[in-house]
């Protein structure tokens, strides 16, 4: 048991029936710590925090938060035990207003009022917006909005999946922000699966490259990480 780390896995395998996607990954993540994880599309990146989250079976290897192993524990438990999720694609109830897919995410409406003042400190702009129905915001608002819905629910460990595709700078900008703002503040610990290398960089403390599911190289984020990213990410 090792408590220093918020997040470990150690020799961790996991897939699709007996294809293996991930094989063999150890990470270990310290409370605070924002980590990045790249590499090239098809490379495993989603199917690692799929299996984190327990949608996948862990085949091989042990996950464990906070030194307690959770391998094999159900995702809503998971998610109730304070790992938060920022999944790749849109989840969000499109005919609902902004106000309501917030709402949804709480246990209790009696934590709605101090959960929107969470939010509006990452994204100011929802506020104003509270009636909009999720369906009719841009995509950049979209990923904000789920974002901010899993700030909001104060995750302890936070796992976010290429939350800048198809992003404007200025709002890949604001999620950096957001990320360092709720880091500094409330000490999460956030692994951050990207493909977007400036703004991995820009944000995390330390970084790995996952290529066919195996951890390729690993370093902590300085000078010579910009040049070591790009090699392993040119085609
Ligand atoms: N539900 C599934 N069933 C079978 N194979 C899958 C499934 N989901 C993903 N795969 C395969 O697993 C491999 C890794 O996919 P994964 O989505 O984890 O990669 P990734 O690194 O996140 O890629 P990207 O950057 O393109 O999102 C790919 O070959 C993909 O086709």
């Amino acid at each position: 048991m090792d408590e220093a780390f918020k997040l470990k896995l150690s020799g961790v395998s996991s897939g699709y029936g007996a294809v293996d996607v991930v094989n063999g990954v150890s990470l270990a993540i310290r409370s605070g710590e924002i980590f990045a994880l790249m590499g090239k599309n098809g490379m495993g990146k989603t199917t690692l925090l799929k299996t984190i989250l327990g949608f996948l079976r862990v085949g091989e290897g042990k996950i464990e938060v906070d030194g307690t192993a959770i391998t094999g524990r159900k995702p809503a438990e998971l998610i109730a035990s304070g790992i938060g999720y920022v999944p790749q694609e849109l989840p969000l109830f499109q005919d609902l207003s902004i106000r309501d897919n917030l709402r949804l995410a709480l246990k209790s409406d009696r934590d709605l009022a101090s959960a929107l003042d969470r939010v509006y400190g990452y994204f100011p702009f929802l506020e104003d917006r509270l009636a909009q129905k999720a369906g009719t915001l841009s995509g950049g608002e979209q990923k904000m909005l789920i974002l901010a819905r899993a700030l909001m629910l104060r995750p302890k460990v936070l796992l976010i999946d290429e939350v800048s595709e198809g992003l404007q700078p200025s709002v890949v900008h604001n999620i950096a922000n957001a990320l360092r703002d709720d880091r500094e503040k409330r000490g999460t610990t956030i692994l951050l699966v990207e493909q977007n290398l400036d703004f991995a960089l820009s944000v995390a403390d330390r970084w790995a490259i996952l290529k066919l599911g195996t951890i390729e190289d690993e370093s902590s984020n300085g000078l010579d990480s910009r040049g070591r990213v790009l090699q392993h990410l040119k085609i």
